[in-house]
Protein backbone atom coordinates (compact mmCIF):
# COMPACT_ATOMS: atom_id res chain seq x y z
CA UNK A 1 0.00 0.00 0.00
CA UNK A 2 1.15 3.50 -0.66
CA UNK A 3 1.44 5.94 2.07
CA UNK A 4 1.85 9.43 1.26
CA UNK A 5 3.24 11.91 3.89
CA UNK A 6 -0.40 13.71 3.37
CA UNK A 7 -1.56 11.28 5.25
CA UNK A 8 -3.06 12.32 8.36
CA UNK A 9 -0.08 12.27 11.01
CA UNK A 10 -2.47 10.86 13.56
CA UNK A 11 -4.07 8.36 11.09
CA UNK A 12 -1.82 4.71 11.20
CA UNK A 13 -2.42 3.52 8.02
CA UNK A 14 -2.41 0.20 8.53
CA UNK A 15 -5.14 0.64 11.00
CA UNK A 16 -6.74 0.07 14.39
CA UNK A 17 -8.94 -2.28 12.58
CA UNK A 18 -7.28 -5.65 13.37
CA UNK A 19 -9.63 -6.91 10.21
CA UNK A 20 -6.91 -4.66 7.87
CA UNK A 21 -3.99 -6.67 6.19
CA UNK A 22 -1.58 -4.28 5.49
CA UNK A 23 -0.30 -4.94 2.32
CA UNK A 24 -3.97 -5.24 0.96
CA UNK A 25 -5.05 -1.52 1.88
CA UNK A 26 -7.95 0.15 3.99
CA UNK A 27 -10.60 -1.96 5.53
CA UNK A 28 -13.41 0.57 5.20
CA UNK A 29 -15.48 -0.02 8.14
CA UNK A 30 -18.68 -0.96 8.38
CA UNK A 31 -21.72 1.40 9.87
CA UNK A 32 -23.16 -0.35 12.56
CA UNK A 33 -26.12 1.32 12.94
CA UNK A 34 -27.46 5.05 12.38
CA UNK A 35 -24.59 7.68 12.24
CA UNK A 36 -25.47 10.67 14.19
CA UNK A 37 -22.49 13.26 13.72
CA UNK A 38 -21.50 16.82 13.30
CA UNK A 39 -18.20 17.55 11.37
CA UNK A 40 -15.97 20.31 9.87
CA UNK A 41 -13.72 19.75 6.33
CA UNK A 42 -11.01 21.91 5.56
CA UNK A 43 -10.93 24.72 2.61
CA UNK A 44 -11.70 24.43 -0.69
CA UNK A 45 -9.12 22.60 -3.07
CA UNK A 46 -10.53 24.94 -6.13
CA UNK A 47 -10.47 28.28 -3.63
CA UNK A 48 -7.31 27.65 -2.05
CA UNK A 49 -5.29 27.32 -5.58
CA UNK A 50 -7.10 29.85 -6.87
CA UNK A 51 -6.00 32.01 -4.69
CA UNK A 52 -2.79 30.94 -4.36
CA UNK A 53 -2.16 31.96 -8.05
CA UNK A 54 -4.07 35.40 -7.79
CA UNK A 55 -2.26 36.28 -4.33
CA UNK A 56 1.55 35.19 -6.30
CA UNK A 57 0.56 37.41 -9.30
CA UNK A 58 -1.36 40.58 -7.02
CA UNK A 59 0.55 44.02 -6.16
CA UNK A 60 1.06 43.77 -2.41
CA UNK A 61 1.00 40.83 0.11
CA UNK A 62 -2.16 38.61 0.75
CA UNK A 63 -3.07 36.64 3.32
CA UNK A 64 -4.89 32.78 3.01
CA UNK A 65 -6.86 31.98 6.14
CA UNK A 66 -8.01 28.59 6.78
CA UNK A 67 -6.74 27.68 3.38
CA UNK A 68 -6.28 23.68 2.44
CA UNK A 69 -3.09 21.74 3.59
CA UNK A 70 -3.18 19.19 0.79
CA UNK A 71 -1.15 17.55 -1.56
CA UNK A 72 -2.35 19.65 -4.64
CA UNK A 73 -2.54 23.21 -2.34
CA UNK A 74 1.21 22.09 -1.19
CA UNK A 75 2.08 21.36 -5.36
CA UNK A 76 0.62 24.76 -5.99
CA UNK A 77 2.85 26.31 -3.42
CA UNK A 78 5.75 24.54 -4.41
CA UNK A 79 5.22 25.60 -8.24
CA UNK A 80 5.08 29.56 -7.48
CA UNK A 81 7.93 29.57 -5.39
CA UNK A 82 9.60 28.01 -7.77
CA UNK A 83 9.08 30.92 -10.10
CA UNK A 84 10.20 33.33 -7.16
CA UNK A 85 7.03 33.75 -4.60
CA UNK A 86 7.59 33.64 -1.00
CA UNK A 87 5.13 31.97 1.67
CA UNK A 88 5.34 32.36 4.89
CA UNK A 89 2.97 30.36 7.05
CA UNK A 90 1.29 31.75 10.47
CA UNK A 91 -0.92 30.11 13.02
CA UNK A 92 -4.34 29.68 12.14
CA UNK A 93 -7.55 30.07 14.02
CA UNK A 94 -9.48 27.14 12.26
CA UNK A 95 -8.67 23.28 13.68
CA UNK A 96 -7.11 22.26 10.20
CA UNK A 97 -4.00 24.14 10.24
CA UNK A 98 -1.60 27.28 9.54
CA UNK A 99 -2.84 30.67 7.64
CA UNK A 100 -0.71 31.71 4.86
CA UNK A 101 1.01 35.37 4.15
CA UNK A 102 1.99 35.25 -0.25
CA UNK A 103 4.50 37.78 -0.79
CA UNK A 104 4.74 38.20 -4.78
CA UNK A 105 7.90 38.34 -6.70
CA UNK A 106 9.22 41.80 -7.50
CA UNK A 107 9.99 40.07 -10.90
CA UNK A 108 8.98 36.20 -11.76
CA UNK A 109 11.73 34.10 -12.67
CA UNK A 110 12.03 30.70 -14.64
CA UNK A 111 14.34 28.14 -15.14
CA UNK A 112 12.92 25.92 -13.57
CA UNK A 113 11.15 22.97 -13.12
CA UNK A 114 7.30 22.02 -11.80
CA UNK A 115 5.77 18.87 -10.60
CA UNK A 116 2.02 19.16 -10.94
CA UNK A 117 1.55 15.35 -9.08
CA UNK A 118 -1.70 14.51 -10.43
CA UNK A 119 -3.48 18.27 -9.97
CA UNK A 120 -5.53 20.10 -12.76
CA UNK A 121 -5.29 23.23 -11.04
CA UNK A 122 -1.67 23.12 -11.08
CA UNK A 123 -1.04 21.74 -14.56
CA UNK A 124 -4.26 24.09 -16.07
CA UNK A 125 -3.51 27.25 -14.04
CA UNK A 126 0.53 27.66 -13.48
CA UNK A 127 1.62 27.90 -17.00
CA UNK A 128 0.20 31.27 -18.07
CA UNK A 129 2.48 32.34 -14.55
CA UNK A 130 4.94 30.84 -16.19
CA UNK A 131 4.68 32.66 -19.43
CA UNK A 132 4.74 35.82 -17.52
CA UNK A 133 8.48 34.71 -15.87
CA UNK A 134 11.78 35.18 -17.69
CA UNK A 135 13.10 31.86 -18.92
CA UNK A 136 11.67 28.05 -19.51
CA UNK A 137 9.91 26.18 -17.28
CA UNK A 138 9.49 22.67 -17.44
CA UNK A 139 6.22 21.00 -16.45
CA UNK A 140 5.04 17.28 -15.57
CA UNK A 141 3.74 15.13 -13.12
CA UNK A 142 2.94 11.51 -12.07
CA UNK A 143 2.58 9.36 -14.43
CA UNK A 144 -1.61 9.45 -14.48
CA UNK A 145 -1.00 13.19 -15.15
CA UNK A 146 0.32 12.61 -18.06
CA UNK A 147 -2.66 11.12 -19.49
CA UNK A 148 -4.64 13.93 -18.80
CA UNK A 149 -5.37 16.23 -21.78
CA UNK A 150 -3.55 19.96 -21.71
CA UNK A 151 -4.19 20.53 -25.60
CA UNK A 152 -6.41 23.76 -24.46
CA UNK A 153 -3.83 24.86 -22.03
CA UNK A 154 -1.02 24.83 -24.42
CA UNK A 155 -3.19 26.33 -27.75
CA UNK A 156 -4.44 29.37 -25.22
CA UNK A 157 -1.18 30.12 -24.47
CA UNK A 158 0.03 29.56 -28.13
CA UNK A 159 -2.60 31.76 -29.82
CA UNK A 160 -1.94 34.20 -26.84
CA UNK A 161 2.18 34.54 -28.74
CA UNK A 162 3.64 31.62 -26.59
CA UNK A 163 6.28 29.84 -27.25
CA UNK A 164 6.18 26.23 -25.90
CA UNK A 165 7.18 22.35 -26.48
CA UNK A 166 5.13 19.62 -26.39
CA UNK A 167 7.02 16.79 -27.65
CA UNK A 168 3.79 14.69 -26.72
CA UNK A 169 1.53 17.16 -27.85
CA UNK A 170 -0.92 18.53 -25.60
CA UNK A 171 0.18 16.56 -22.48
CA UNK A 172 2.69 16.61 -20.02
CA UNK A 173 6.03 17.20 -20.19
CA UNK A 174 6.27 20.67 -21.95
CA UNK A 175 8.16 23.59 -21.40
CA UNK A 176 7.17 27.26 -21.54
CA UNK A 177 9.51 29.86 -22.80
CA UNK A 178 8.46 32.42 -20.37
CA UNK A 179 9.12 35.91 -21.69
CA UNK A 180 8.19 37.64 -18.41
CA UNK A 181 5.39 39.45 -20.95
CA UNK A 182 2.39 38.49 -22.88
CA UNK A 183 0.49 40.48 -25.24
CA UNK A 184 -2.79 39.26 -24.36
CA UNK A 185 -6.03 39.79 -26.63
CA UNK A 186 -8.31 37.57 -28.24
CA UNK A 187 -8.01 33.34 -27.86
CA UNK A 188 -10.45 30.84 -29.15
CA UNK A 189 -10.00 27.43 -27.27
CA UNK A 190 -12.31 24.30 -27.26
CA UNK A 191 -12.82 23.57 -23.37
CA UNK A 192 -14.85 20.80 -23.66
CA UNK A 193 -12.39 18.48 -21.57
CA UNK A 194 -12.22 20.85 -18.92
CA UNK A 195 -13.35 23.90 -18.05
CA UNK A 196 -10.09 24.04 -16.23
CA UNK A 197 -8.64 25.49 -19.32
CA UNK A 198 -10.46 28.48 -18.94
CA UNK A 199 -9.88 29.54 -15.83
CA UNK A 200 -5.96 28.81 -16.04
CA UNK A 201 -5.58 31.62 -18.51
CA UNK A 202 -8.55 33.95 -16.78
CA UNK A 203 -6.43 33.69 -13.70
CA UNK A 204 -3.45 35.51 -15.18
CA UNK A 205 -5.46 37.51 -17.60
CA UNK A 206 -5.43 40.90 -15.50
CA UNK A 207 -1.54 40.89 -16.17
CA UNK A 208 -1.41 40.09 -19.71
CA UNK A 209 -0.93 43.78 -21.45
CA UNK A 210 -4.14 43.58 -23.59
CA UNK A 211 -6.05 41.34 -20.86
CA UNK A 212 -8.23 38.47 -22.71
CA UNK A 213 -11.41 38.04 -24.69
CA UNK A 214 -11.32 34.57 -24.92
CA UNK A 215 -13.81 32.17 -26.57
CA UNK A 216 -14.95 28.47 -25.93
CA UNK A 217 -15.93 27.16 -29.11
CA UNK A 218 -16.60 23.22 -28.66
CA UNK A 219 -19.77 21.98 -28.01
CA UNK A 220 -19.94 20.95 -24.14
CA UNK A 221 -18.47 23.42 -21.53
CA UNK A 222 -18.54 20.98 -18.12
CA UNK A 223 -18.17 22.68 -14.51
CA UNK A 224 -19.13 26.08 -15.50
CA UNK A 225 -19.58 26.74 -11.55
CA UNK A 226 -15.80 25.99 -11.13
CA UNK A 227 -15.65 28.83 -14.10
CA UNK A 228 -17.88 31.11 -12.24
CA UNK A 229 -15.78 31.07 -8.95
CA UNK A 230 -13.11 31.74 -11.23
CA UNK A 231 -14.69 35.08 -12.38
CA UNK A 232 -16.12 36.08 -8.64
CA UNK A 233 -12.35 35.67 -7.10
CA UNK A 234 -11.22 37.54 -9.97
CA UNK A 235 -13.72 40.59 -9.38
CA UNK A 236 -12.83 39.92 -5.20
CA UNK A 237 -9.87 41.29 -6.41
CA UNK A 238 -10.61 44.29 -7.90
CA UNK A 239 -10.09 43.22 -12.03
CA UNK A 240 -13.23 43.74 -14.67
CA UNK A 241 -14.52 40.88 -15.75
CA UNK A 242 -17.73 40.39 -18.19
CA UNK A 243 -19.21 37.72 -19.89
CA UNK A 244 -21.08 39.16 -23.10
CA UNK A 245 -22.15 35.62 -24.77
CA UNK A 246 -22.09 32.25 -22.68
CA UNK A 247 -19.10 30.40 -23.60
CA UNK A 248 -17.24 33.84 -23.52
CA UNK A 249 -15.19 35.88 -21.27
CA UNK A 250 -13.18 39.16 -21.13
CA UNK A 251 -10.76 40.48 -18.29
CA UNK A 252 -9.49 43.80 -18.68
CA UNK A 253 -5.55 44.12 -18.16
CA UNK A 254 -5.03 45.86 -14.50
CA UNK A 255 -3.53 45.36 -11.26
CA UNK A 256 -4.26 42.19 -9.31
CA UNK A 257 -5.43 43.89 -5.63
CA UNK A 258 -3.63 41.91 -2.56
CA UNK A 259 -6.30 41.16 -0.37
CA UNK A 260 -6.80 38.82 2.79
CA UNK A 261 -9.05 35.92 2.22
CA UNK A 262 -11.18 33.93 4.18
CA UNK A 263 -10.74 30.27 2.37
CA UNK A 264 -14.80 28.09 2.35
CA UNK A 265 -14.48 24.35 3.61
CA UNK A 266 -14.47 22.17 0.28
CA UNK A 267 -18.21 20.95 0.02
CA UNK A 268 -17.57 18.66 -2.62
CA UNK A 269 -15.30 17.15 -0.11
CA UNK A 270 -18.40 17.35 2.53
CA UNK A 271 -19.64 14.97 -0.31
CA UNK A 272 -18.67 11.47 0.97
CA UNK A 273 -19.79 12.56 4.79
CA UNK A 274 -23.29 13.64 3.69
CA UNK A 275 -24.33 10.59 1.20
CA UNK A 276 -22.60 8.24 3.87
CA UNK A 277 -25.31 9.34 6.33
CA UNK A 278 -27.95 8.59 3.75
CA UNK A 279 -26.57 5.35 2.81
CA UNK A 280 -25.88 4.14 6.77
CA UNK A 281 -29.06 5.89 7.94
CA UNK A 282 -29.24 8.69 10.65
CA UNK A 283 -27.99 12.25 10.22
CA UNK A 284 -24.63 14.19 9.21
CA UNK A 285 -24.13 17.85 10.28
CA UNK A 286 -21.56 19.66 8.39
CA UNK A 287 -19.87 23.14 10.06
CA UNK A 288 -18.98 26.19 8.51
CA UNK A 289 -21.76 25.67 5.24
CA UNK A 290 -21.25 29.32 3.26
CA UNK A 291 -24.59 31.09 3.11
CA UNK A 292 -23.54 31.98 -0.77
CA UNK A 293 -20.78 30.00 -2.95
CA UNK A 294 -19.64 29.53 -5.88
CA UNK A 295 -18.59 25.89 -4.94
CA UNK A 296 -20.44 23.03 -6.93
CA UNK A 297 -20.54 20.82 -3.73
CA UNK A 298 -23.18 23.25 -2.77
CA UNK A 299 -25.72 21.68 -5.33
CA UNK A 300 -25.82 18.94 -2.59
CA UNK A 301 -28.55 20.26 -1.37
CA UNK A 302 -30.30 19.88 -4.02
CA UNK A 303 -28.97 17.05 -5.38
CA UNK A 304 -29.39 14.78 -1.92
CA UNK A 305 -33.15 15.32 -1.70
CA UNK A 306 -33.18 13.83 -5.22
CA UNK A 307 -32.40 10.86 -3.56
CA UNK A 308 -34.56 10.67 -0.99
CA UNK A 309 -32.42 12.34 1.38
CA UNK A 310 -33.77 15.27 3.51
CA UNK A 311 -31.83 18.68 3.86
CA UNK A 312 -31.85 20.93 6.59
CA UNK A 313 -30.04 24.67 6.55
CA UNK A 314 -29.66 26.43 9.62
CA UNK A 315 -27.80 28.81 9.75
CA UNK A 316 -23.78 27.68 8.69
CA UNK A 317 -24.96 24.36 9.49
CA UNK A 318 -25.90 21.99 6.76
CA UNK A 319 -27.52 18.53 7.85
CA UNK A 320 -28.53 15.79 5.98
CA UNK A 321 -30.89 12.95 6.70
CA UNK A 322 -31.33 10.04 5.80
CA UNK A 323 -34.80 8.85 4.12
CA UNK A 324 -37.23 7.03 6.38
CA UNK A 325 -37.10 3.36 5.57
CA UNK A 326 -39.12 1.88 3.08
CA UNK A 327 -42.06 -0.35 3.13
CA UNK A 328 -39.37 -3.27 2.03
CA UNK A 329 -37.28 -2.19 5.77
CA UNK A 330 -35.02 -0.96 2.78
CA UNK A 331 -32.91 1.99 2.98
CA UNK A 332 -35.72 4.03 1.05
CA UNK A 333 -33.26 5.66 -1.75
CA UNK A 334 -34.77 6.56 -4.29
CA UNK A 335 -32.71 6.10 -8.35
CA UNK A 336 -32.66 9.85 -9.94
CA UNK A 337 -32.07 10.39 -13.33
CA UNK A 338 -29.50 13.37 -13.42
CA UNK A 339 -27.37 15.46 -15.53
CA UNK A 340 -23.93 16.01 -14.03
CA UNK A 341 -21.95 18.37 -16.61
CA UNK A 342 -21.67 21.43 -13.78
CA UNK A 343 -20.43 18.38 -11.14
CA UNK A 344 -18.37 16.44 -12.24
CA UNK A 345 -16.73 15.90 -9.11
CA UNK A 346 -19.79 14.76 -7.43
CA UNK A 347 -20.14 11.75 -9.70
CA UNK A 348 -18.34 8.80 -7.79
CA UNK A 349 -19.70 9.68 -4.09
CA UNK A 350 -22.98 9.88 -6.01
CA UNK A 351 -22.47 6.61 -8.36
CA UNK A 352 -22.06 4.88 -4.49
CA UNK A 353 -25.15 6.04 -3.34
CA UNK A 354 -27.32 5.42 -6.31
CA UNK A 355 -25.82 1.93 -5.77
CA UNK A 356 -28.02 1.43 -2.83
CA UNK A 357 -31.30 3.24 -4.48
CA UNK A 358 -33.88 0.91 -4.64
CA UNK A 359 -34.61 2.26 -8.66
CA UNK A 360 -31.82 2.36 -11.09
CA UNK A 361 -30.28 5.77 -12.29
CA UNK A 362 -29.00 7.60 -15.08
CA UNK A 363 -26.39 9.94 -14.46
CA UNK A 364 -25.26 12.16 -18.02
CA UNK A 365 -23.41 14.79 -19.13
CA UNK A 366 -20.03 13.26 -17.34
CA UNK A 367 -17.87 12.18 -20.27
CA UNK A 368 -15.43 14.65 -19.43
CA UNK A 369 -14.59 12.76 -15.92
CA UNK A 370 -13.18 10.32 -18.07
CA UNK A 371 -10.40 12.95 -17.84
CA UNK A 372 -9.92 13.21 -14.10
CA UNK A 373 -7.56 11.92 -12.15
CA UNK A 374 -8.59 8.75 -13.52
CA UNK A 375 -11.31 7.81 -16.17
CA UNK A 376 -13.75 7.87 -13.86
CA UNK A 377 -16.54 6.14 -15.57
CA UNK A 378 -14.28 2.67 -16.47
CA UNK A 379 -13.32 2.55 -13.09
CA UNK A 380 -16.75 2.94 -11.64
CA UNK A 381 -18.26 0.47 -13.61
CA UNK A 382 -14.65 -1.84 -13.26
CA UNK A 383 -14.99 -1.41 -9.19
CA UNK A 384 -18.56 -1.31 -8.15
CA UNK A 385 -19.02 -4.38 -10.76
CA UNK A 386 -16.20 -6.43 -9.38
CA UNK A 387 -18.27 -6.41 -5.72
CA UNK A 388 -21.45 -8.06 -7.79
CA UNK A 389 -22.97 -4.67 -8.84
CA UNK A 390 -24.55 -3.35 -12.28
CA UNK A 391 -23.34 -0.37 -13.64
CA UNK A 392 -22.88 0.49 -17.28
CA UNK A 393 -21.12 2.82 -19.13
CA UNK A 394 -23.22 5.03 -21.92
CA UNK A 395 -21.98 7.45 -24.18
CA UNK A 396 -21.39 10.43 -21.53
CA UNK A 397 -22.52 8.86 -18.59
CA UNK A 398 -23.33 5.86 -16.28
CA UNK A 399 -26.47 3.83 -15.36
CA UNK A 400 -27.18 2.08 -12.56
CA UNK A 401 -28.94 -0.73 -11.65
CA UNK A 402 -29.25 -1.69 -7.69
CA UNK A 403 -27.86 -5.07 -7.19
CA UNK A 404 -26.79 -7.32 -4.43
CA UNK A 405 -23.11 -6.74 -3.53
CA UNK A 406 -20.28 -8.76 -1.83
CA UNK A 407 -17.12 -7.39 -0.03
CA UNK A 408 -13.59 -7.27 -2.14
CA UNK A 409 -11.15 -5.26 -3.11
CA UNK A 410 -11.63 -1.69 -4.39
CA UNK A 411 -8.84 0.19 -6.51
CA UNK A 412 -8.86 3.79 -6.36
CA UNK A 413 -6.50 4.56 -9.11
CA UNK A 414 -4.80 7.29 -7.37
CA UNK A 415 -8.01 9.53 -7.21
CA UNK A 416 -9.36 10.42 -3.98
CA UNK A 417 -12.50 10.56 -4.92
CA UNK A 418 -12.52 6.75 -6.23
CA UNK A 419 -10.73 6.09 -2.20
CA UNK A 420 -13.99 8.06 -0.87
CA UNK A 421 -16.51 5.83 -3.20
CA UNK A 422 -15.14 2.68 -1.91
CA UNK A 423 -15.70 4.24 2.01
CA UNK A 424 -19.30 4.98 1.23
CA UNK A 425 -19.67 1.46 -0.59
CA UNK A 426 -17.75 -0.10 2.72
CA UNK A 427 -20.16 1.05 5.18
CA UNK A 428 -23.21 -1.04 3.58
CA UNK A 429 -21.22 -4.30 2.51
CA UNK A 430 -18.86 -5.98 4.45
CA UNK A 431 -15.02 -6.56 3.18
CA UNK A 432 -14.14 -3.14 1.42
CA UNK A 433 -10.86 -3.13 0.87
CA UNK A 434 -9.21 0.30 -0.24
CA UNK A 435 -5.69 -0.36 -2.05
CA UNK A 436 -4.92 3.12 -1.51
CA UNK A 437 -6.95 5.16 0.56
CA UNK A 438 -3.86 7.34 1.47
CA UNK A 439 -4.27 9.20 -2.17
CA UNK A 440 -7.21 10.84 -0.49
CA UNK A 441 -4.44 13.35 0.91
CA UNK A 442 -4.50 14.73 -2.64
CA UNK A 443 -7.53 17.21 -1.20
CA UNK A 444 -8.30 16.16 2.66
CA UNK A 445 -5.51 14.14 4.44
CA UNK A 446 -7.85 13.96 7.50
CA UNK A 447 -10.12 11.71 5.06
CA UNK A 448 -9.75 8.44 7.42
CA UNK A 449 -9.50 10.35 10.80
CA UNK A 450 -12.65 11.98 9.89
CA UNK A 451 -14.48 8.84 8.64
CA UNK A 452 -13.45 7.48 12.66
CA UNK A 453 -14.89 10.27 13.77
CA UNK A 454 -18.10 9.90 11.89
CA UNK A 455 -18.62 6.35 13.31
CA UNK A 456 -17.46 6.87 16.11
O1 LIG B 1 -11.24 24.54 -11.55
C1 LIG B 1 -11.35 23.70 -10.66
O2 LIG B 1 -10.98 23.91 -9.48
C2 LIG B 1 -11.95 22.40 -10.99
C3 LIG B 1 -12.67 22.26 -12.16
C4 LIG B 1 -13.32 20.99 -12.55
O3 LIG B 1 -12.52 20.40 -13.54
P1 LIG B 1 -13.09 19.88 -14.98
O4 LIG B 1 -13.67 21.03 -15.68
O5 LIG B 1 -11.88 19.31 -15.64
O6 LIG B 1 -14.13 18.85 -14.64
C5 LIG B 1 -13.46 20.04 -11.35
O7 LIG B 1 -13.90 18.79 -11.77
C6 LIG B 1 -12.14 19.95 -10.61
O8 LIG B 1 -12.27 19.07 -9.52
C7 LIG B 1 -11.76 21.30 -10.04
C1 LIG C 1 -11.17 16.45 -11.00
C2 LIG C 1 -10.64 16.73 -9.82
O1 LIG C 1 -9.41 17.28 -9.57
P1 LIG C 1 -8.39 18.17 -10.42
O2 LIG C 1 -8.37 19.50 -9.75
O3 LIG C 1 -7.09 17.46 -10.33
O4 LIG C 1 -8.92 18.25 -11.84
C3 LIG C 1 -11.37 16.42 -8.56
O5 LIG C 1 -10.89 16.86 -7.48
O6 LIG C 1 -12.42 15.74 -8.60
Amino acid sequence: MQISKYSAPEFDPYGDNRQTEPDAGWRAPVAEGPIDSVLAVPGSKSLTNRELVLAALADGPSTLHAPLWSRDSELMIDALRALGTRFERMPGQGGFGDDLRVLPADELLGSTTIDCGLAGTVMRFVPPVAALALGPTTFDGDEAARRRPMGGSIEGLRALGVDLDDNRRGALPFTVHGTGRIEGGLVELDASASSQFVSGLLLSAARFERGIDLRHTGERLPSLPHIEMTVETLRRRGIEVSSPEVGRWVVAPGPIRAIDVHVEPDLSNAAPFLVAAVVAGGRVTITGWPERTTQVGAQLEHLLPRFGARVERVEDRLTVHAPDPGADGGRGIRGADLDLSEAGELVPNLVALAAFADGPSTFTGIGHIRHHETDRLAALVAELTGLGGDVRELEDGLQITPAPLHGGGWRAYADHRMATTGAIVGLAVDGVVVDDIACTGKTLPQFTALWEQMLA
